[in-house]
């Protein structure tokens, strides 16, 4: 599945010589680059999971995995777009634990405590939950399997409809959204999508039922305007606009 969480941060310590535990700037500084370097954009392995099998080899990693249904999942990616946490479950408890044992070492020795937490933007609305990977993206959402959790609003002649919104969020929780031009042939039931990017070979297999594909690359702006345009085709004679988010505080919105 897809996560968006925030994170807050507690720092515990006697005050420097400029009366501060330690400067905010480097605080942010330090907490962000360990996050990108480490779990942001990156799929997540609990590695004491039931059924799981990992490789690594020449900076390639492969996790293979069998879910409840005896269904399989199958990702082979650059090694750093795979994060392998040693917990039975990936929770923001569990996350929280693991970030806070290692980020601690990188502060400056005043600081002696550090309380960490991740929490889900609140939202009042539905929320879609998926996966993807940017192919085209010069950055790290070119990784094959990374996720948000997104608010979703869609208006039909100006008005709200929350129906439409609970509809596709439903639709949509748990899925991944694949490019139909990175598919590949897969077994029945199965989808693989396969794509070179600049950090290397991506490839994932799940099964269907978890998927969803589109004709474009899912940027947030591919998936407001694919919204727009299903919703449209079901109502042609209203105006159709959709706000679409990815992640927290950003999105795009397409009106037809
Ligand atoms: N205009 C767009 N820009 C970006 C899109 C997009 O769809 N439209 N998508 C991405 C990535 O998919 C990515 O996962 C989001 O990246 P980023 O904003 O860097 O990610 P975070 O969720 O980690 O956000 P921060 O608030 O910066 O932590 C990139 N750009």
């Amino acid at each position: 599945m897809g996560e968006s969480w925030l994170l807050q941060l507690e720092l515990d310590g006697a005050l420097n010589e400029q009366g501060m535990v330690c400067d905010f700037g480097i605080v942010k500084k330090l907490t962000r680059e360990w996050m990108d370097k480490t779990i942001d954009h990156a799929l997540l392995v609990p590695t004491r999971m039931d059924n799981l099998k990992v490789e690594q080899a020449v900076g390639q990693t492969r996790v293979e995995w069998v879910y409840p249904d005896g269904q399989a999942f199958n990702c082979l990616s650059p090694s750093k777009a795979i994060a392998l946490i040693d917990v039975e479950e990936i929770t923001p408890e569990s996350m929280a634990e693991w970030c806070r044992a290692q980020l601690i070492e990188l502060f400056p020795q005043e600081v002696k405590g550090l309380n960490l937490r991740f929490v889900a933007e609140q939202i009042d609305g539905d929320f879609y939950h998926y996966s993807h990977g940017l192919q085209q993206h010069d950055g790290n959402c070119q990784r094959i399997a990374h996720g948000h959790r997104s608010r979703i609003e869609i208006f039909l002649n100006g008005e709200r409809d929350q129906k439409l919104e609970h509809e596709w969020a439903s639709r949509w929780s748990d899925i991944y959204i694949g490019t139909s031009a990175h598919r590949k042939e897969s077994a029945e039931g199965m989808h693989t999508y396969e794509y070179r990017a600049p950090q290397g070979e991506f490839s994932l297999t799940l099964p269907a039922q978890y998927c969803y594909d589109i004709d474009t690359e899912s940027t947030v702006e591919q998936i407001a305007r694919h919204l727009a345009a299903r919703i449209k085709q079901m109502k042609p004679f209203d105006e159709v606009l959709v706000r679409a988010y990815e992640g927290v505080g950003k999105g795009a919105v397409s009106q037809v």
